[in-house]
Order: C-alpha cells, then structure tokens, then sequence
C-alpha cells in the first residue's frame, strides 16, 4: 500500500475529483459518513456528550458533517467552530450552512472564555487541522488543544490529530491533540509511523475513501507501508523438482567467546526460512557448540576466542556476517580483508556494522545491493546524529545513494531503504524487543537470498514474517516469554499465514501503537 504526502493527497483528492465526476462536497460527504459509521457502529445511541471542535477549512468541515449525522441519529452533540483564522473553505461554508438548516449553530471558539467544559467520560471529535496544518498552531487554539489533552478525554481523530503535521516533524510537543483514535483517509502517514511522534496517537486506521487509484499509481509514491497483499505478490513457491542446491548455500560469520548464541541463531533462521545448505564459520570454541545445537549445519573455524583470519573454504551463494562477531582488533583486521576480496551479496549485522561505522572508508567495499541491518544506536554510529525522524530517513536514503546500498532501520516500524524508495513494515510488537531477534532477522534475509530473492525483497519479505511470527505468537506467549528461538518456532504459522483467507483486517491498514492506554 502506498503513503502519500499531503500534496500527493491534495492531488489525488482533486483528481478522482474531476475522474469521477463528483464534487468535493460529495467526496467530503462519503467521508465523513464513513467516519459517523465507525462511531455509530460502535456507540449504537448510547447517550455520551460528544464534542465536534471543528477547524475552519476542510477538516473542520469533515467535522460538521460527522456532527450532522450525530444530531440526525439523535445522539448528544456540541458542535464547536476553532476561529482560528476568517478564511473558510467553500465545503466548510457549505457544510456549516447545512448543520445550521438542521437547527444546530455551532458554538464559536474565539478565546480560551469560550472553551466548553469538556469531562473524561465525553467524546471529543478532533476536526481541527487535518492535511492543511503548515506551521504550530499557535495562540487559544494551542491552549485548546492543551485544555483537551488534560481532561485525558477519548478523541476520535479525523485524518490526523490536529497539530502533527503529514511530513514533517513537530518541534512543539505541546501543540499536538493526543489522538485515542485516528481514523485517517486513504492511507496511513509517515508521520504515524515515526518513533518521535509515539505520544501523539494511539490507535490509528485507513479509512477507503475511494480516491482514484490509477491516479494514486502515477504518481509513482517512493514510500509503501508492507500489508500481506504486497508480500504475497514477493512470494516464491517451490518447484517439484527443486533441490538442496537450487535454494542457495547460506554462510554465517560471526560468533566470539561468551556470543556464540548470536551466530546460533542467525544460522538456525537462514536453515528455517529454507536455505538449500547453511554453513558457519567462527572462532574455535564454538565448535561443539554449533555442532551439537543444529547438526544441519556445517562448521568451518577460525582461531581459538574471536575470528581473525577468514579463510574459510566454503562456497556459499551469500554471508550474512556480524551477529556476536565482537570488534577485537584482530577481527577487525580480518574482517577488513575479507571484505576486500569478497564479491558474494552481503547482509552486513551488529559488530560488523559497527566496524564499518569506525572505518567508514570499508563501507565502499561493499557489493552493490548489501544489507545493513543497524538498530538505531548503530545507525546514528554509521550516518552521524540526526535532528529528527524525517532528518534521519533523508540521511538514510543520501547513505543508501550514496553506497548502492540497502539499509534495514530496525525498530517497532522497520524501514528498508533502498535508495529513494522506503518500505515501512507493518507487522511485529513489542515481544520483539529481546536478545537475539536481531540475529534471527539477519539469518531470515540471509537464507531468502540463498533462495534466489533479489536483496529488496529479501529485506521486504524477511522484515514482515519476523514481525508476523510475533504477532501470532503473542496469542499464546503473552509478550513477555517470547525470546528470539520463538521466532523460529512461529516462522511457520507467518508464512502459512500468507495463504489463509483475508478474514481479518490484515491488508486493511490500521495498528495499535500503544495498547496499555
Ligand atoms: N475534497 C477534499 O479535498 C477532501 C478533504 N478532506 C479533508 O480536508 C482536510 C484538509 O483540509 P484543508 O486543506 O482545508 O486544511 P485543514 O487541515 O482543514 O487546515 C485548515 C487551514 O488552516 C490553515 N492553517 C494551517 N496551519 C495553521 C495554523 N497553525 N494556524 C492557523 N491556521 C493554520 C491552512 O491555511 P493557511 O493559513 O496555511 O493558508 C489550512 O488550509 C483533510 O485533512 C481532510 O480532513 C476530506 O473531506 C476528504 C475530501
Ligand atoms: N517494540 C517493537 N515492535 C516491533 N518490533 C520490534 C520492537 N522492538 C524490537 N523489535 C524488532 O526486534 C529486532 C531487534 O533487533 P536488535 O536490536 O538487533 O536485537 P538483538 O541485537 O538483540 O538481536 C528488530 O528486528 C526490531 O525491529
Ligand atoms: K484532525
């Protein structure tokens, strides 16, 4: 599914405008029911004041028309006009007009007197900014959105919670309504998908509102949020004939004294994603280590603590390459001359990003099209600090141009990079954060190589079935005993999960960002 940015919307929004032959009136009509619906459905009359604070452009003419059906449908609405600014769109005029034909006059918010008294059972409707919001809001409707966010009240976001701007950072915490619930349009945002905006919101959903999709796909977006139907279309089936050596040979270095596990698990996620063969090559004492915990395995070996000389015999088809590697000078050294010889597709993990964050003139050793897999601490440590998340995504993506490289940001949303196209994935939670699922990941994209998937979509592929095993298996393990071996043991039902049914919300994008509030 694409993400679009406030301009592709407003273009999109025009465009299925003129291919439809509709008004922007009726297109602001079908998605505000859209979104009366959502609450309909789910209040079914019950008798909750509901607050509509409405801007004066189009958002806030979203939140007439959602007042209008409220009062239609005999709920107890208080419909609010935020003055923040005497322009009024034609569609905020024309939907004023409407709510007035049915008797309502929305109460005018000049000043901080005229805030309603607004309680903790209420609903608050947020139709204050949406799409058009360019700079804070500034003045009584800060205090507005101040005097909400302290009642701690339920607010439905309409499109966006009003002061988070669609693509760029907010730089006055203060000045953004925090949202229950956003029910945004067409497509989720970046900005929701952003660490530094996790206390703005914290359930969010897609609603369709049926802008043009053609129109949508010329645009040609650079950024995707990764749904099931994306994955499926990535997705190879094995031949009847298919052997050992048709799916790839996987070799994993890494492994120091004390962090043997780390290249355990790598290689144990390259043989369970289906590499043909898998091999390792680390430090001596691991030896019987690796033997005994997967016999598939084969096991070359360096010298006795850390790796050093990297003169393996192996013949794979990919590395992948650095989880518990350690950053001994020795290591370092060798791991310096074996990326000069290497020609094999990379996928570049833990102490060896960190090596090549220290020596970054190694970094144009790297084949075109590696992986880098860095956590945030060891991105800042690859592409220096960044002033924001936006900041961070266009160094990335200068990083990324720069080296042909694909970089995997790891994080509750992982976002691959390649070059200028970003791929935001979808699935995965907080069971994730814990030792070891780092290395399983790196091993996943390893083993999806082997089998012949170009490194986009090994990265693609193997970043959504990490999270989706997390996602099924906290049903049964709770969050807190999941460890990085249950990925392992859950990587079946993620890929299964591919082939069942739509029957849930799965390609309807929509999340919860936090779900203890
Ligand atoms: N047919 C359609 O197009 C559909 C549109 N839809 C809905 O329209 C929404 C977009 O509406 P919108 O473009 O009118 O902008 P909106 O978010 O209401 O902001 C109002 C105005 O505020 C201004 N402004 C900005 N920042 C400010 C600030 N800090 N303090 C004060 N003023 C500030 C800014 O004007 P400016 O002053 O910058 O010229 C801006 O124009 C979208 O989110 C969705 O809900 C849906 O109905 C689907 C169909
Ligand atoms: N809150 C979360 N939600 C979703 N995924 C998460 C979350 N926390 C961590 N993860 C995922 O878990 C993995 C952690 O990797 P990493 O930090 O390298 O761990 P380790 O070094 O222990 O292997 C990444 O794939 C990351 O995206
Ligand atoms: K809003």
């Amino acid at each position: 599914m694409y993400i679009l940015n406030s301009k592709q919307l407003k273009e999109a929004d025009n465009a299925t405008i003129k291919s439809k032959g509709i008004t922007s009136i009726s297109l602001m009509e079908h998605a505000s029911i859209l979104c009366f619906q959502w609450l309909h459905q789910r209040l079914q009359g019950q008798n909750i004041p509901i607050h509509v604070f409405c801007g004066i452009g189009n958002n806030g003419g979203d939140g007439l028309v959602i007042a209008r059906h409220l009062l239609q449908h005999g709920y107890h609405v208080k419909c609010y006009v935020v003055n923040f600014s005497d322009k009024r769109t034609d569609e905020f005029l024309t939907n004023y007009n409407r709510l007035k034909e049915l008797g309502e006059w929305p109460q005018i918010i000049n000043g901080e007197s005229d805030f309603p008294r607004v309680d903790f059972e209420d609903i608050v409707i947020d139709a204050i900014f949406g799409n058009g919001l360019t700079r804070n809001p500034k003045g009584f409707t800060k205090k507005l959105i101040q005097y909400i966010n302290s009642t701690k009240v339920f607010s439905l976001a309409i499109d966006f919670p009003s002061g988070l701007f669609s693509d760029k950072s907010v730089n006055d915490k203060s000045t953004v309504l925090k949202a229950g619930h956003v029910l945004t349009f067409q497509t989720p945002k970046l900005a929701f998908l952003l660490p530094e905006n996790k206390d703005y919101l914290n359930t969010w959903e897609v609603i369709d509102i049926g802008l043009d999709q053609e129109f949508i796909a010329s645009l040609q977006p650079n950024i995707h949020y990764i749904l099931k139907d994306d994955i499926l279309q990535l997705y190879k089936t094995r031949n009847k004939w298919d052997h050992k050596g048709d799916l790839g040979h996987s070799l994993l270095i890494g492994g120091s004294f004390g962090k043997i596990g780390a290249i355990s698990l790598a290689s144990k996620a390259a043989l369970k994603i289906g590499s043909g063969l898998v091999s390792i090559y680390l430090p001596k004492c691991g030896y019987s280590i690796v033997q005994t915990a997967i016999p598939e395995a084969m096991v070359e070996v360096d010298s006795d603590q850390v790796l050093t000389y990297f003169n393996f015999k192996t013949k794979a088809t990919v590395i992948g390459v650095g989880p518990g590697m350690g950053t001994a000078e020795k290591t370092v050294k060798g791991f310096e001359n074996f990326l000069k010889e290497n020609q094999l597709p990379l996928v570049v993990d833990a102490d060896a990003i960190n090596i090549l964050a220290d020596q970054k003139e190694l970094i144009n050793f790297l084949p075109k099209n590696s992986i880098l897999t860095p956590h945030p601490k060891e991105l800042e440590r690859l592409i220096g600090v960044w002033e924001n998340d936006f900041d961070k995504l266009n160094k990335t993506i200068e990083f990324s141009i720069k080296h042909q490289i694909i970089v995997v940001i790891k994080d509750a949303h992982t976002v691959i990079i390649d070059k200028e196209n970003l791929y935001v994935n979808s699935t995965g939670n907080p069971a994730l954060a814990t030792a070891g699922s780092g290395d399983v990941l790196t091993g996943i994209i390893t083993g999806l190589i082997a089998q012949k998937y170009e490194p986009l979509n090994a990265a693609i592929l193997g970043v959504y079935l990490h999270g989706k095993t997390a996602d099924i298996a906290i049903e049964e393990t709770g969050y807190e005993t999941f460890t990085a071996s249950n990925i392992l043991d859950y990587l079946a039902d993620a890929i299964l999960d591919l082939f069942k049914e739509n029957h849930t919300e799965e390609n309807n994008a929509s999340e919860t960002v936090n779900e203890e509030k």
